[in-house]
């Protein structure tokens, strides 16, 4: 299937993908609304970011299913038919909510997971780091301790202390609010992608920073009205000062789905 999102590819890797601009306003100012909208008991909170999870429960063998709402079906369904890179339709979303000087350390998303991740950003933007890692490290390390958990039961935590990177450089990506990022594939697989928790995020380098949208290359700081968000440029220092939360929308889909608890 060939997807209308292909035009988007940016870096040097063939999957990473970011189109700008995916929603509308409207539709952003309606996620949110739906997102906070969410029984207050929806949310989990982890060490340095709350989360909403929806879809059911992932398992390492596979999910739990619980349907989609509507809201979040619309978006999915998009995100499927214009990426044309899932095999069949998104079946689990997971929401996370950072506060301005919270972060997500790096880490490789669980193995239930098909490795096509779409990641659409609502209300602030941040910077996504990713960093190579070596993939022999994952099975083989026993006492060492480098798969931790952060709490929410389903993302093994790698921590890159191997300083063996291969070919591999680190990269990152300016993720604008209602921009949506997809990678899969080597960028999926050999480098770990994780948000810093700190108020000013660098873009300088990031691999999309040609983007029409980040063409703020100029000393003037521009506040964007109503966001509350500073987008700073110059030549050689690009920062973002993340004054507003940011949430974000982690689609993905779960091949193996379990019908009932028995089966597992
Ligand atoms: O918030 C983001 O953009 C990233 C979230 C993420 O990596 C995850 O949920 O696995
Ligand atoms: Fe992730």
């Amino acid at each position: 299937m060939e997807g209308k999102l292909n035009n988007f590819q940016v870096g040097d890797l063939p999957t990473v993908i970011y189109k700008p601009d995916f929603i509308t306003e409207s539709e952003e100012m309606h996620l949110l609304d739906r997102v906070y909208g969410a029984p207050v008991s929806k949310w989990k909170s982890l060490k340095n970011r709350r989360l909403q999870n929806w879809g059911g429960v992932v398992h390492e063998k596979g999910l739990l299913p619980q349907d989609l709402p509507p809201w979040l079906t619309k978006i999915t369904q998009r995100i499927y038919e214009e990426s044309g890179l899932f095999p069949s339709a998104i079946n689990h979303v997971l929401i996370n909510e950072y506060l301005p000087d919270q972060g997500i350390m790096p880490h490789q998303d669980g193995p239930a997971y098909f490795p096509v991740v779409a990641i659409l950003s609502l209300g602030s933007p941040t910077v996504m780091d990713f960093i190579p890692h070596s993939r022999l490290r994952t099975c083989t390390d026993s006492g060492d301790n480098d798969v931790k958990s952060e709490g929410s039961g389903e993302e093994p935590l790698e921590i890159e202390t191997d300083k063996k990177m291969d070919n591999h450089h680190p990269f990152s990506v300016l993720l604008m609010p209602r921009s949506l990022l997809i990678f899969k594939d080597n960028a999926y697989s050999d480098y770990l992608h994780g948000i810093k928790d700190s108020e000013v995020h660098q873009y300088d380098g990031a691999i999309n920073d040609a983007e029409p949208l980040v063409s703020h290359k100029f000393d003037q700081p521009l506040l964007e009205p109503g966001k509350a968000v500073q987008i700073v440029g110059s030549r050689d220092h690009k920062v973002i000062h993340r004054t507003a939360n940011r949430v974000s929308l982690t689609c993905r889909l779960v091949l193996k789905v379990h019908k009932n608890l028995f089966k597992f």
